[in-house]
């Protein structure tokens, strides 16, 4: 499937159902009370976050989203149906902002989390709610509400814990292929990789991180050569930069000027991509006897006076990648912080039936009064306190 990272979609609610005028008529009833029903609610948007997607490319096509209409009140007070809700999956990392005034509207970063992208129109009332002492018969209900609509723009930064960074040909792909079961397309040629591929590498039971191989950078993609640093933001989510180094570049060039201008286009990108931990990769290693690759790679990094962490491997040959893998994993393992499963979502991201249940607890004075029909309601439950049983009486 193509990978797209942006789009724009235009969401709206569903209308909220018409409120009903009617009256009861039965036969020996002929003037009986109003009894118009109320529309239904009107569906809402949610936006849902899919682990298992990881590109836009839906929304090139589909555009426009609406949930459903509420259904129109009806005599016998009669309430219509609320309208579904409409759930659009987007790929985590997600990133939604309304397209008119650029705010951000939410961020999905869990999967299953849900942000309301439109709410659905409110429901007319029926004529019952305008009765009163001196108007018996109410011609008067009110119309359903309009759903809200709105034009949304979407960003897509993969979400991953490792990024591949370097030269095209570097081998980031070979990579990429060896630890996981990802199949990139792997060529002899510079930017065979023209969109970023994520991968799961899986070292045992619950022990796995994931892998985005992202297409070469040359010297001067900030300024748009190669295919430019547009893909350098699949990066930015990243905790840890793995960076490529061939060992034995074409044209005989310089690998610590390579190292350097891929660290100065990362620079230019983002200040804070290029201060993310970087180890260095040396891979290809199987071109040349073992003694000129440690000679090399003393002196290159005794060049860049390099303080982080180094790996030697060849990524063809599968040499050095579970030691270079176990080690991302540990790293990872030590330094980020597994989301707490209890952390407070943002407002929005609050899913619709714990918002509603979050309503201000009813107020009485005997704690034993208090409902607990509803396990979410913020209301310390009491134990419903039973009237004492009538003593039983003998029967005759
Ligand atoms: N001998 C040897 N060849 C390798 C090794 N790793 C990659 N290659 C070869 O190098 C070439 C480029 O590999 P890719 O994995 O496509 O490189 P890439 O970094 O993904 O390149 P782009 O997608 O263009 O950025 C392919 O022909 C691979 O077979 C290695 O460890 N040893
Ligand atoms: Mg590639």
């Amino acid at each position: 499937m193509k990978f797209v990272d942006e789009a724009r979609i235009l969401v709206e609610g569903g209308k909220g159902g018409n409120g009903c005028i009617s009256f009861l008529r039965l036969k020996y009833m002929p003037f009986g009370g109003p009894d118009g029903g109320d529309g239904g609610e009107g569906g809402s948007v949610w936006a849902v976050a899919e682990p298992n997607l990881n590109t836009l490319a839906d929304f090139r096509y589909t555009r426009k989203f609406r949930a459903q209409n509420g259904a129109n009140g009806q005599g016998s007070n009669c309430t219509g149906a609320s309208g579904a809700d409409l759930d659009i999956r987007m790929p985590l990392g997600t990133r939604i902002f309304d397209a008119q005034t650029d705010e951000l509207i939410g961020e999905l970063v869990h999967p299953g989390q849900r942000i309301k992208l439109a709410q659905g129109g409110h429901r007319g009332l029926g004529n019952p709610h305008f009765k009163s002492s001196v108007n018996r018969t109410p011609y008067k209900a009110t119309k359903g509400g309009e759903g809200e609509s709105r034009e949304l723009r979407l960003e897509l930064s993969l979400m991953a814990d490792v990024g591949l960074l370097g030269l095209p040909n570097a081998g980031k792909s070979t990579l990429l292929a060896a630890v996981s079961a990802a199949r990139p397309k792997i060529a002899d040629y510079p930017f065979t990789t023209l969109y970023p591929q994520p991968g799961v590498v899986a070292l045992g039971v619950a022990r796995s991180f994931t892998m985005v191989d992202i297409p070469g950078l040359i010297e001067g993609a900030a300024q748009g050569a190669g295919l430019g640093i547009r893909f350098l933001k699949h990066l930015q989510r990243t905790r840890l930069l793995l960076h490529l180094v061939d060992v034995l570049p074409p044209d005989g060039a310089d690998i610590v000027a390579n190292i350097r201008a891929i660290n100065a286009e990362l620079e230019a990108f983002s200040a804070e991509l290029a201060k993310k931990e970087q180890w260095l990769v040396f891979n290809k290693i199987d071109l040349m006897p073992e003694a000129e690759v440690r000679a090399l790679i003393e002196k290159t990094l005794r060049r860049l006076r390099w303080k982080g962490r180094w790996f030697a491997i060849s990524a063809a040959t599968g040499r050095g990648c579970s030691e270079l893998c176990e080690a991302a994993m540990t790293w990872i393992e030590t330094h980020v912080q597994p989301a707490p499963a209890d952390a407070a979502p943002t407002a929005a991201a609050v899913p619709a039936p714990l918002r509603r249940r979050a309503v201000a607890p009813r107020r009485t004075e005997d704690p034993a009064e208090v409902s607990n029909k509803d396990p979410g309601s913020a209301v310390t439950r009491g134990t419903r306190q039973r009237r004492p049983a009538a003593p039983k009486r003998p029967r005759d």
